[in-house]
């Protein structure tokens, strides 16, 4: 049973044991964190159930008597009723049998669509997707820190020499099942969220092969990488990078919905600036939010945690599409269905603050479960708690004061007070509008908002409504709602509206200002004068940054203490994750072998047709690698000299481009001790992309060289890239980072592309 525990925190009752192992499936709350072998045993439990139940089915229906038994040889058969032998086809009874039951198992969450995915798609998705470790990628700047883990931008180290820019998240909690919906979404087709790559644990650390920017047999082991807390035990996962904005981070800006144009219609509309030019786009954008999140309620997936933050707007594909699903739920298997402890944000969560009734009945064994999901759904209609934050994202799309944190806050907690009557709310304000008590900024704001959503008779006012339902069962399914007529009118019927919706900066401060003391004063605290103007000028201007994380918003108001870190074991030993895991490992070694041979090919046509080994034994850190990389590098040049004149560089040096060079400039007064200063410079081994002074001899290593993976031609090959650590000079230790170094340090980063690095030698021996 689940009971709440302050705003929007989520336990189960001390009766509910979190070690209960019989975890149930489909949409009966499930342990989350006990789901041992529950795919493991699906299949057979499966199987059972329906051996059990196919004695029972009118198989008489479907196939003639004879067809199903023995009837004897064809002479005998001939003296019987026709009707038992001959094959008549299907009769009605039978197709509509069938028909009713193919419909049942596809109404939603999905028993059979779910399935084919998991048993069908999952695998061969899985064989498709990139296996990689944190060797792959370079970290670059942190884009923030949220309750449960932290997310970073960086880059993927691509075999033939490329980056590709992507987002790493390093999930402390929930990752498992983060992986998951990402995974389970990934093969939805329309790309409703961003780009899933793939996910990793932390621990799993394949190291490059040596030359291709991994560490050289018998080099020193690099110190082991640590970000302190930031992440320990962390599930790394990774998505390609779809542009620097979120709904949220353009809300808060004045030209909000103007700035959406470009990047939802690939230009500015023509229509003359306006609040008809600006619905259409409001409304372009709800139609894609609700399209992306049918999209995950017909999968069986509930996200929980919708709002404008939450919603990137790809540059990729220039549309809406959903991040963060770390809250979602799978209801066809329950996974992440009632953690033991959660947070929702109490900003755009339903009235109900859960996805079903507390009283859902203790479930029957698993495939009958699944199977009996769909009259769950249908009963409980889980899908409507998404309902309700897409009606908060609507009302702060349409009420530009609503766009502050603090504003929301207020008018949640009065909404509230008003037993979430959305009709009560308005006369109150249009009350107050007439008697002048609103701040001329607001009114402004309040009156658009109310014009915008009267206009289309009224169809906007209905849609809005019936999202912020009190009860879910009022709410549209997001189906119906993309079929509202306000969603489908045509944009010239609202061609009487006078008022525009931008914000304006006066309006959100002012109001946020009166708002953020009035939480602070409802939430009970009991700070001085002085501190709390502080803690409310930090609110209004981290708000007006778009820097507010709502685990900080939360502490900031006194809405409840920081979020809490639940165990991490028990998600860890989901079967599923496991065998993932161990898949991965093996594919990513294979992935890795495979380098190697073609770095130990290249390195040998490098060298001149395989004199000796291709890949020089370093085994003195950085300097010998160096070396090494000088001596590849000097050969190259010989290399270049003969032949066709053109320069063999192997491909993961980017060696298309690379190639595509004229050599002869290259080959010119190449001195080898000059390119091995120069490759020892490149050499400098830092693994972090910092720019640090080298030592120019080579075979001496500089202070920083044994920093990173400790490999010297990890600049030529791009290096690992993963050092986080602090270079204390003279030691060539880290010392552990406080997290504001790890921004610090990573800022600095200026990766060169491989590509840049050859070119880089080229230019030595040019001289
Ligand atoms: N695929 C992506 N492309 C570009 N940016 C992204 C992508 N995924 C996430 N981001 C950025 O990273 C930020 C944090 O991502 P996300 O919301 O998934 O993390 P979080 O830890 O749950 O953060 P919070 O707790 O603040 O919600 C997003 O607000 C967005 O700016």
């Amino acid at each position: 049973m689940l009971q709440r525990n302050g705003v929007g925190r989520i336990e189960r009752s001390a009766g509910a044991s979190t070690s209960q192992t019989s975890s149930p499936a489909g949409l009966w709350p499930s342990g989350q964190r006990q789901r041992r072998h529950v795919h493991r045993r699906a299949l057979p439990e499966m199987l059972d159930a329906l051996s059990q139940v196919a004695p029972h089915l009118p198989l008489e229906q479907i196939a003639p008597p004879c067809q199903v038994m023995k009837c004897g040889d064809i002479v005998y058969r001939s003296t019987l009723d026709p009707s038992l032998y001959k094959n008549g086809g299907f009769d009605w009874r039978t197709a509509t049998l069938l028909a009713t039951v193919l419909g049942y198992l596809v109404l939603p969450p999905g028993v059979l669509p779910g399935a084919i995915d998991y048993y069908i798609k999952a695998p061969l998705k899985r064989k498709e997707s990139k296996a990689i470790d944190k060797n792959d990628i370079i970290l670059g700047k942190r884009l923030g820190t949220g309750g449960f883990g932290t997310v970073f931008k960086g880059e993927l180290k691509e075999e033939r020499g490329g980056r590709t820019p992507i987002i790493i998240k390093k999930a402390k909690e929930f990752g498992e099942a983060e992986v998951w919906m990402n995974e389970r979404m990934s093969r939805v087709s329309g790309s409703h969220c961003a780009e899933f790559v793939t996910a990793f644990d932390e621990a799993l650390n394949v190291p490059l092969p040596e030359g291709a920017g991994g560490r050289a047999a018998g080099a020193p082991a690099p110190p082991t990488w640590s970000g302190g807390v930031l992440d320990s035990g962390a599930i790394w996962l990774v998505w390609y990078y779809e542009g620097d904005n979120t709904l949220m981070s353009l809300m808060e800006k004045r030209e909000f919905p103007y700035n959406l144009e470009p990047l939802l219609f690939g230009r500015e509309l023509r229509a003359p600036r306006g609040p008809v030019r600006e619905l259409v786009t409001i409304k372009e954008t709800m139609r894609q939010l609700l399209t992306a999140v049918a999209a995950c309620h017909a999968n069986g997936i509930v996200h929980r945690d919708i709002k404008p933050a939450n919603c990137i707007v790809s540059t990729r594909d220039k549309k809406l599409k959903l991040i963060d699903l770390g809250a979602a739920a799978d209801l066809r298997i329950g996974i992440n269905y009632v953690p033991n402890e959660y947070l929702l944000d109490p900003r755009y969560a339903p009235p109900q603050q859960y996805i079903m009734s507390t009283q859902t009945p203790k479930p029957p064994p698993k495939p009958v479960a699944a199977f009996l999901s769909p009259v769950l759904w249908g009963m409980e209609r889980p899908d409507r708690f998404d309902m309700y934050s897409c009606g908060v994202t609507m009302m702060q799309m349409i009420f530009s004061h609503l766009r502050n944190d603090n504003n929301l806050i207020a008018f949640n907690k009065r909404l509230q007070e008003l037993r979430w009557d959305l009709s009560s709310w308005r006369k109150e304000e249009e009350a107050k509008l007439a008697s002048g008590a609103t701040k001329a900024a607001l009114a402004d704001g309040l009156a658009a908002g109310f014009e915008a959503l009267d206009a289309d008779d009224g169809a906007g006012w209905d849609l809005l409504t019936r999202l912020l339902s009190y009860k879910p069962s009022d709410r549209p399914s997001a189906s119906e709602a993309l079929a509202h007529p306000w969603l489908t009118s045509a944009p010239g019927r609202a061609a009487s509206m006078q008022r525009s919706l931008t914000s304006t900066v006066e309006a959100t401060v002012s109001t946020a200002a009166a708002a953020t003391s009035a939480a602070l004063t409802s939430a009970g605290r009991t700070l001085g004068k002085a501190a709390a103007l502080a803690d409310m000028e930090e609110a209004i201007l981290k708000t007006q940054q778009g820097a507010l994380t709502e685990a900080q918003l939360m502490e900031e108001l006194g809405l409840q203490e920081p979020a809490p870190v639940a165990p991490r074991e028990g998600s860890q030993t989901i079967a599923w994750w496991q065998d993932r895991q161990t898949e991965l490992r093996s594919r990513l070694v294979e992935r890795r072998e495979k380098l190697r041979q073609q770095v130990s090919n290249a390195m040998s046509s490098v060298r001149g047709g395989g004199r000796g080994s291709p890949v020089r034994p370093a085994g003195k850190g950085a300097a010998a690698a160096a070396d090494s990389a000088a001596a590849a590098a000097a050969a190259a040049a010989n290399k270049a000299t003969d032949g066709n004149g053109r320069l063999k560089v192997p491909l993961i040096l980017g060696g298309g481009a690379a190639a595509k060079k004229p050599a002869g400039a290259a080959a010119n007064g190449a001195k080898p001790g000059q390119a091995a200063g120069k490759a020892a410079a490149a050499a400098n081994g830092n693994g972090n992309g910092l720019k640090r002074a080298a030592s120019p001899v080579a075979g001496k290593p500089s202070n920083g060289n044994e920093n990173g993976n400790g490999d010297g031609n990890s600049k030529l090959f791009g290096g690992s890239g993963l050092s986080l650590g602090r270079l204390t000079p003279g030691n060539g230790k880290r010392s552990p980072l406080s997290s504001r170094d790890v921004e610090e340090e990573v800022e600095e980063e200026a990766p060169v592309s491989a590509k840049e690095k050859v070119f880089d030698l080229l230019g030595v021996f040019r001289k």
